[in-house]
């Protein structure tokens, strides 16, 4: 844990008083940690992209994305990988170099691809048949050549909730490994002038603690890779092997990361060496992994509730709309008070939510200091898949992002009002008074 400030009272995170972040900017609250999104990209460079020739590495946006977001992946030398016309959208306007950039997804519209060609994303990663046929009339159009990714799927279960495996043959996403379907989507890039195939990607998961999917996984694609070069004569320059590397919420033992990296490096080098190929190069994109300890949310507390030989409750001022991971997935949070974190933990308690909906708990079973209304509850690991994924429920407003650094906070987001909830609606003429 962080050093304290000076009467150890309060918890500290950035180098800044989480209390004083509650006063200034109000909660519900997210807090970013420039300096352990930076720690992580160093380590990215240190034990994979300095370690190994050939590799690159891009961060998954969806996991939090901003303008100022990818600022910070930009400085720190990484790529981005987007998955929809709103991402891209983001990143050209925060003016991070496209040709950095590769777009995902299962179901890309013409427009998103249109943009994306427009834009010069790097790598369009082509999920289906459709999306290739879309492309090659987009390039066509626009008088470009376009490198693309094949995302397959190599039929390999990742260990994590069943909501966020997705390399398994029964997946939507990805081009089926079938001999006939591949090679018939990769004769066609090779016989059109407006693509250029330069590989294949695989994601197997959200969330994995093992190496062996991975290794697994890359093995198939060397298989698949040697079938294309007997068979079509088709060399195969890049493979990305996604992202999904977990992180700790509660009492997980996160893996370093060269504990993934070197295995798939150690694999793909011995099966290329094995069949005669050459070693592609190697790119992996990880989002929850780099921005999901990094972050935290701050709540107010409110009711507290004592159901006597039941259990306690105590309700925060946010919960499902601002972190909706507990109830999507059954996710496991931690939590100090962020006012009391010199106290004893002698409570036990649960965080709910404020929303209309008995899921609404952030926390079962937290134990805690006594716990009072105003005090203020710092939830942690909430980088990830928090700010991306919330909701305006029960209208209740989106909260604020701020950015810490070695005690300098600076407003990211600006905390939704009453008025945004209404900005785009409009009465029908029919109902107008
Ligand atoms: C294609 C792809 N790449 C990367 C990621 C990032 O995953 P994570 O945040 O678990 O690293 C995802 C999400 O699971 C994904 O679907
Ligand atoms: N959103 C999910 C993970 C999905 C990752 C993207 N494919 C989560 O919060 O865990």
């Amino acid at each position: 844990m962080e050093k304290q400030n000076e009467n150890n009272k309060h918890f500290m995170f950035g180098g800044c008083n989480t209390v004083e972040l509650a006063e200034r900017y109000g909660t519900p609250l997210y807090v970013l940690s420039k300096e352990k999104i930076q720690e992580r990209c160093k380590e990215i460079r240190e034990t994979f992209l300095q370690k190994y020739e050939n590799t690159k590495a891009a961060y998954a946006s969806k996991a939090f994305l901003t303008m100022a977001m990818c600022r910070i992946i930009e400085s720190e030398g990484l790529g981005l990988d987007v998955v929809s016309g709103g991402e891209i959208y983001t990143a050209v306007q925060a003016g991070f170099p496209m040709e950095k950039t590769m777009f995902h997804g299962n179901n890309k519209s013409f427009e998103e691809l249109y943009l994306a060609v427009e834009h010069g994303v790097g790598r369009i990663i082509v999920d289906n048949l459709l999306e290739l046929e879309m492309l090659q009339q987009i390039a066509k159009e626009q008088g470009k050549k376009v490198d693309v990714l094949f995302r397959v799927t190599p039929g390999v279960e990742g260990k994590t909730h069943a909501y966020i495996v997705t390399g398994q043959k029964d997946s939507k996403f990805g081009i089926p490994l079938q001999p006939e379907i591949i090679e018939s989507a990769v004769k066609q890039t090779m016989e059109s002038p407006y693509i250029k195939l330069k590989g294949f990607h695989f994601h197997i998961g959200s969330q994995l603690f093992e190496n062996d999917s991975y290794t697994d996984a890359t093995q198939v694609l060397v298989n698949l890779m040697k079938h294309l070069k007997d068979h079509l004569e088709f060399i195969t320059e890049e493979l990305n092997t996604g992202g999904g590397f977990g992180i700790k919420y509660v009492d997980e033992a996160p893996r370093p990361l060269g504990y993934f990296t070197d295995a798939i490096m150690e694999t793909i080098k011995d099966a290329c060496e094995k069949v005669g190929l050459e070693v592609p190069t190697i790119i992996i994109e990880p989002g929850r992994w780099i921005v999901g300890e990094a972050g935290i949310t701050l709540y107010r507390i409110g009711t507290v509730k004592e159901i006597p030989d039941v259990r306690t409750y105590a309700s925060v001022d946010g919960g499902l709309p601002d972190n909706p991971r507990p109830a999507l997935y059954n996710a496991k949070y931690d939590a100090v008070v962020a006012n009391k974190i010199d106290e004893e933990k002698d409570q036990i308690v649960t965080i709910a939510g404020k929303c209309c909906e008995s899921g609404d708990i952030l926390i079962w079973d937290l134990q805690a200091p006594q716990i009072q209304t105003g005090d203020l509850l710092a939830v942690l690991s909430t980088g990830a898949y928090n700010f991306s994924m919330a909701s305006n429920y029960n209208r209740l407003p989106r909260p604020a992002v701020v950015l810490v650094d070695q005690g300098k906070a600076e407003i990211m987001v600006q905390r939704e009002t009453y008025g945004d909830l209404l900005s785009r609606e409009q009465m029908p003429n029919s109902l107008r008074r």
